[in-house]
């Protein structure tokens, strides 16, 4: 178990903003799933669940899109129809064999109990998003939930960072954004907003050492260990 600062801790943070895919849940499996059900209907090899796992990030089209381009790359009126039957499958099999991570449900309950601020932030579509965390029980710890199509632009821009530190009118260096990928740290340089990683998502093959985020958690619990 360890946490390694880069920067001055402990955190204010009286806001945390968690991404989704990969620092809560570990939802690949059913991307997976819904994206091989797709691949398969097109007569096409599915695809390994590492090789998909590393195409979650930007979003369930691109995810798709990245899919199909394992044989060739589709047109935009392929992509639509894909992600007719892509949205159906997955819609219906959103948590069949998705798990939330360990730690992550005992530190969000102590989170709140601490008076801070929870904000879910996910470049996953809020058709995807809102039933997931309700059916996984995670939704009322959420004072805010921003989705890859909430806003205007999605992470790696600063935009939804900005956008839940202003909701809760708290300065950027009052927040703390907890994630999994580039697009995490990215958004937060680009805010200014501090950022702790996880080592446990999806981040392809690269460790999220090579981030540089300002904290590196094993397990979600140890968050509590270096805020204020
Ligand atoms: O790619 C996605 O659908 C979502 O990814 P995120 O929750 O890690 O932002
Ligand atoms: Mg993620």
């Amino acid at each position: 178990m360890t946490v390694q600062l880069n920067a001055s801790a402990p955190f204010p943070a009286r806001v945390v903003l968690l991404d989704l895919d990969g620092t809560l849940i570990d939802t690949a499996p059913d991307l997976a799933g819904a994206a091989n059900h797709v691949l398969r209907k097109l007569g096409r090899e599915p695809a390994e669940m590492p090789v998909i796992r590393g195409f979650i990030g930007n979003g369930v089209r691109e995810l798709m899109r990245r899919a199909l381009s394992i044989q060739q790359n589709p047109s935009e009126s392929e992509l639509d129809a894909a992600m007719v039957d892509f949205s159906q499958y997955y819609g219906a099999h959103l948590l069949d064999h998705s798990q939330i991570y360990p730690g992550v449900r005992d530190t969000l309950k102590a989170l709140q109990a601490q008076g801070r601020e929870l904000v879910c932030i996910t470049n996953k579509s809020q058709a995807f998003t809102l039933p997931i965390l309700q059916k996984i029980d995670l939704y009322d710890y959420f004072g805010l939930v921003l989705s890859g199509d909430s806003l205007p632009k999605k992470k790696p821009d600063p935009l939804p960072l900005q956008h839940a530190a202003a909701h809760f009118h708290q300065p950027v260096s009052d927040c703390l954004l907890v994630g999994d990928s580039r697009n995490d740290t990215q958004a937060a340089r680009a805010a200014a907003m501090p950022v702790a990683c996880v080592t446990y998502g999806y981040n392809g093959d690269e460790p999220v050492q090579a981030l540089h985020p300002d904290a590196v958690l094993d397990n979600m619990s140890e968050l509590l260990d270096i805020l204020a």
